[in-house]
């Protein structure tokens, strides 16, 4: 697998054009209805259909219970579930058993002591995502635009594909890169212009500033990003 560029809340088909054009790797789509980026049951196939295999579908969900899945998973095909809520250790495997789909388990980082999970979170999920913790009674646990301290998972070793994400942007990505040395990175709220409204300037802007330091930390290389996970 290879450097990878998400772009996640897509609900417009404008918006997914955009990072599907741009060559986003994977393309996520919110089921969370308090979030202003949730896709509607109505337009979720159009949208999984109108990716026609030019990147991932990842399906982000919050806690979901096991109907919940089954809709969500009937309406995308998604490649991968993000989940992206308290899901256990034991319910990140459950999930990824019973639905037969590679998991994407996000974990909130403020301080080292939220660390202390990876390991058995990476026992039983394919992939790992390193997110902002939001604030306390913050409505969403994702999608808040909040940066935490990369220092913190420098050179760390999961033993699974690490993406990162929480406030990044075109300004800080080639830095988030750089600092933390991860295999990816996932943006929302940094190729917005407001809440759940998507930039298509932003998302090209984005994605050329993420390959960019990716061809920096691999220089030999001038595959895409799609041809180095093949
Ligand atoms: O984007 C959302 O609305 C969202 C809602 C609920 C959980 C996660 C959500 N987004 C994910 O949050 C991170 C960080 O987003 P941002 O770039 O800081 O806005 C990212 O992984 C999104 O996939």
């Amino acid at each position: 697998m290879g450097f990878e560029i998400k772009i996640c809340g897509l609900k417009t088909p404008e918006a997914l054009d955009a990072a599907l054009a741009a060559g986003a790797d994977l393309v996520g789509f919110v089921h969370f209805p308090k979030s202003p980026r949730h896709v509607t049951w109505e337009a979720a196939p159009r949208l999984a259909a109108q990716v026609r295999g030019l990147a991932l579908k990842v399906a982000l969900v919050v806690d979901a219970d096991d109907a919940l899945l089954a809709d969500v998973i009937a309406a995308l095909d998604p490649d991968l579930l993000q989940l992206h809520g308290h899901e256990t250790v034991e319910r990140v495997a459950q999930i990824r058993a019973r639905f037969g789909r590679p998991v994407m388990k996000a974990l909130p980082v403020a301080v080292r002591a939220d660390l202390a999970p990876v390991s058995d979170y990476a026992a039983v999920a394919d992939r790992l995502l390193f997110d902002a913790k939001p604030v306390p009674g913050a409505l969403l646990p994702g999608g808040n635009g909040r940066v935490f301290d990369w220092a913190l998972i420098r050179g760390l070793d999961a033993g699974r594909p690490v993406m990162l994400s929480g406030g990044l942007d075109a300004g800080n990505v080639v830095e988030a890169i750089a600092a933390t040395g991860v295999d990816g990175v996932d943006v929302s709220s940094g190729v917005e212009t407001a809440p759940g409204v998507k930039s298509p300037e932003k998302i090209q802007a984005f994605i050329a500033a993420a390959r960019r330091a990716r061809d920096i930390a691999a220089p030999c290389s001038n595959l895409s990003p799609k041809a180095q996970a093949s």
